[in-house]
């Protein structure tokens, strides 16, 4: 099932993709389950960890019983700035104290590995996962992409791997590890996060018939689009 939902400023979707992913976890939990959360990077992203750390501090969810992985990584260091997962630990990971263990962040350079290896060693690591993601939260770009799924890009066909290597991304920087649409979709919820004018075109394009990487997305049991007003506004 595909719906969407639109928020008036980017902060009220944050507060309100924050508290449904806090919901989530907690109903998990209290049915007995370890759950695991894919995420990814960006500025939407980023505003919504930070309110994962302001309502999930006080809430049901045990912070030590949930998994984090990635839908895709930048392949630096891992002190770079342009590392997600840096910005996740920053925002809401250690402030919520998930610990280490339970932290599967990707490959990157300071792995002494190429970025094919280290898409290989990411794809290894999540087959010893048994279940599905209970959420994977993406963010879009204005060309439609979702993770580092690019609009004609060879990875964006690939239904074998579950991770792939991307150079030459046209978002820098250009090396990047992304997990593949069939993986993405091994989730009980895919949630799209998305805001501002620029995507709007794109918004539009994915929910009605375009064959955008973001139209390739799909939760098993549920598909949501987190729209503010000014992405809504070509629907
Ligand atoms: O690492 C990345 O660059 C992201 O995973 C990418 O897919 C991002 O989520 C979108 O480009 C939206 O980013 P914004 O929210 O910043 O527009």
């Amino acid at each position: 099932m595909v719906s969407i939902r639109v928020y008036e400023t980017p902060q009220e979707l944050a507060a309100a993709a924050a508290l449904a992913l806090v919901d989530a976890l907690a109903r998990a939990q209290a049915a007995g389950l370890v759950p695991a959360v894919c995420l990814t990077g960006g500025t939407v992203a980023d505003l919504v960890h930070r309110e994962v750390a302001r309502v999930g501090a006080d809430s049901a969810v045990d912070w030590t019983a949930v998994d984090f992985w990635w839908g895709d990584e930048r392949y630096v260091e891992t002190t770079s700035p342009d590392r997600n997962a840096l910005h996740a630990h920053t925002a809401f990971l250690d402030v919520l104290g998930v610990p280490a263990g339970r932290i599967h962040a990707m490959p990157s350079t300071g792995s002494a590995c190429s970025v094919e290896e280290g898409a290989r060693a990411y794809a290894a690591e999540l087959a010893r996962r048994q279940e599905p993601f209970l959420v994977t939260m993406l963010g879009m770009g204005p060309d439609g992409h979702v993770a580092s799924l690019f609009p004609g890009a060879p990875g964006l066909g690939a239904d074998e791997a579950t991770a792939i290597a991307v150079t030459g991304s046209p978002k820098p920087p250009p090396q990047r590890i992304s997990l593949t649409v069939p993986a993405l979709n091994n989730s009980e919820s895919v949630w799209l996060l998305v805001t501002g004018p620029d995507k709007a075109a794109a918004v539009a394009d994915a929910t009605t018939s375009a064959d955008l990487p973001a139209r390739r997305v799909r939760g098993l049991a549920e598909t949501v689009w987190f729209l503010d007003r000014a992405a809504a506004s070509g629907l």
